[in-house]
């Protein structure tokens, strides 16, 4: 199974409950929440208040990609806020295990990211014992940019490490992701694609885009 997960980053936040509401009927999986703080990205965007009000209004799983220098000082405020999976930075954290135990104690899920920059084989070690593995496929900081060429080759690498080590665990893919960009991530073995610009962006509005993203997985799986 293949996910679609909307990145509200792009969306008109003045609109922003209706948008969420738009992208479920198109048959999203999942709300991508993209967390910044000025640090770890050159940006600044939102915080546990923008989960809290979207946990009322959705029933789709809400999962935060934290962009940030120290991942554990806000874990508890956005579990609290409603999320239902953190993912944190693999090039923030020296020991990644103390934060995805308490994360999991939780009884929420828990992903590790890595930025383009970074050998994938440094999620060898923890691919047991994290539910999302999240390939970056732009530099984070900001919507809209390209998709990098080398990224293909990255998700591959990935998918090989997870069905070694652990096939539940999902392959994440962030940054580019449009109707081009998705048949080449689905190929080379990503499951859950994270699109903002080409959802939120689309003339044809957020609902056509998202059910179009999830026709192209479809057909990749044929
Ligand atoms: O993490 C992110 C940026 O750091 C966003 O999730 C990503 O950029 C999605 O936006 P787009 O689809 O417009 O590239
Ligand atoms: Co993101």
């Amino acid at each position: 199974m293949i996910s679609i997960a909307p990145s509200i980053l792009a969306a008109d936040f003045s609109k922003l409950g209706e948008l969420v509401h738009q992208v479920d009927l198109g048959g999203a999986n999942r709300i991508h929440v993209d967390v910044m703080d000025g640090h770890f990205v050159p940006n600044l965007s939102m915080g546990p208040v923008v989960v809290k009000g979207l946990r009322p209004i959705t029933k789709l799983p809400l999962e935060v990609h934290l962009m940030v220098d120290n991942p554990s000082r806000f874990v508890d405020s956005f579990l609290q806020a409603g999320a239902d999976t953190l993912i944190v930075h693999f090039e923030v954290v020296s020991d990644p295990l103390p934060l995805i135990q308490e994360i999991r104690g939780r009884g929420r899920k828990v992903g590790l990211a890595i930025n383009p920059g970074t050998s994938v084989d440094v999620l060898k070690d923890y691919i047991t014992d994290i539910d999302l593995a999240l390939c970056m496929t732009v530099w984070p900081g900001f919507g809209g940019q390209s998709f990098l060429p080398e990224s293909p080759e990255r998700i591959q690498k990935l998918r090989e490490l997870i069905e070694k080590l652990n096939p539940r665990c999902e392959l994440e893919v962030d940054g580019g992701v449009d109707l081009q960009t998705a048949p080449v991530c689905v190929r080379h073995g990503a499951d859950v694609l994270v699109a903002g610009t080409a959802i939120f962006g689309s003339p044809k509005g957020p609902k056509l885009a998202t059910e179009q993203l999830g026709r192209i997985r479809a057909e990749e799986l044929e």
